[in-house]
């Protein structure tokens, strides 16, 4: 039996590309440039230990305060050397960079910005588990001019196209164009990323959910009241019993959900004033965000969709729930349902003097 055909990136983009007849070819262009350094990162992320990029970076700390590792940096420096000579873009920015990334004067530069997360869920790199690289696609405002952090302050409605590398047991690019979501498996033979994901979906309903429990103490009462209906199961109020799971690499959640079905929240919390959420809006929650909506599902600060937030900076953190449609907009209702004095009030958390009944 001869096994079906199946389109490479390049003539998926090529097929996509006809609905677009006066295109210029540079947004091809840069996803293929795109997906060149995923397949690099892949490649360097899969010799572990017997390669360069372990361990952490002589304590080198981040613009998020966070401990970079090897692969964190070394990643960076792919994304921005292989899409830096391309012509497409008008600059970069990334969760590794404090400032925008000018293109150099000796390379042209066009009508894109490429923002991205290098390597998401780094801190499993040193344990061999799932890690992968995010990245978002807008038009750039000001033409071919030098960028500013405004130029990126775009909401996630506004992206051309975003998509996600995860670092599996096999390597998978799972992209949107704004047309349903594609996912493309890394032939190691071939070299070639190959569709065998057509027109991903994510289920509507779901009985699995993803957090990170150790941060229950600092949730709001509308998490708090989620969680604990999941957990009573078919005791509780939702007559089901739930599964759970915690990844801890964003990518990989959000790549189950998109294969089964499930919901992850990382709420805004309490644990730090400073950091309304854990995860940050332009190079994880916007791109997730519209993959997840592509392909049926919901993305959600908890309160509105993500996808309709006006970013105030180029590193800004919010709360993300995404995945099965009906269970975020049920945990967006649990929050239109409370009390705005029961939100973010120490005297309503764990420990407080009027701690939510479950
Ligand atoms: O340490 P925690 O609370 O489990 O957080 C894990 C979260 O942090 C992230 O790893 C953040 O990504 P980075 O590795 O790019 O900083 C997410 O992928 C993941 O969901
Ligand atoms: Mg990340
Ligand atoms: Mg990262």
């Amino acid at each position: 039996m001869t096994s079906p055909h199946r389109l490479t990136l390049t003539q998926f983009l090529i097929e996509e590309r006809r609905r677009f007849p006066h295109a210029s070819g540079d947004f091809n262009s840069l996803i293929l440039n795109v997906a060149l350094a995923c397949k690099s990162i892949a490649r360097k992320v899969a010799f572990g230990a017997l390669g360069a990029g372990q361990g952490d970076v002589g304590g080198a700390i981040n613009v998020q305060g966070e401990t970079q590792k090897e692969m964190d940096v070394v990643s960076n420096q792919v994304f921005l050397q292989v899409n830096e000579w391309c012509g497409c873009l008008a600059g970069m920015a990334s969760e590794e960079m404090a400032e925008p990334y000018q293109i150099p004067d000796c390379y042209p530069k066009g009508k894109y910005l490429l923002v991205f997360d290098p390597l998401d869920g780094s801190s499993n790199i040193d344990v061999n588990v799932a890690v992968g690289s995010i990245f978002s696609v807008l038009r750039a405002p000001n033409g071919d001019a030098a960028v500013t952090e405004q130029d990126f302050l775009q909401a996630g409605a506004s992206q051309v196209a975003a998509g996600y590398a995860v670092y599996g047991p096999a390597t998978m690019l799972v992209l949107t164009v704004g047309n349903g979501v594609n996912g493309f498996t890394l032939d190691l033979e071939l070299g070639e990323f190959m569709l065998t994901h057509p027109a991903m979906q994510v289920p509507p309903d779901t009985c699995e959910f993803a957090i990170n429990a150790s941060n229950s103490r600092f949730w709001e009462p509308p998490v708090k009241r989620y969680v604990d209906e999941c957990m009573a199961g078919q005791t509780g109020g939702r007559c089901k019993d739930f599964n759970m799971r915690w990844i801890a690499s964003m990518v990989a959640e959000a790549h189950r959900i998109l294969m089964r079905g499930g919901v992850f929240l990382y709420p805004r919390d309490s644990k730090d004033a400073s950091k309304p959420g854990r995860l940050r809006l332009l190079y994880e929650a916007n791109p997730i965000g519209f993959i997840i909506e592509q392909a049926g599902g919901r993305a959600s600060t908890g309160r509105l969709p993500v996808l309709d937030v006006k970013p105030t900076s180029l590193h800004q953190r919010i709360g993300l729930v995404f995945g099965s449609r009906n269970e975020v907009d049920r945990i967006e209702r649990y929050h239109n349902d409370a009390q705005p004095t029961e939100m973010m009030n120490p005297l309503f958390n764990e420990h407080g003097l009027f701690r939510m009944p479950a």
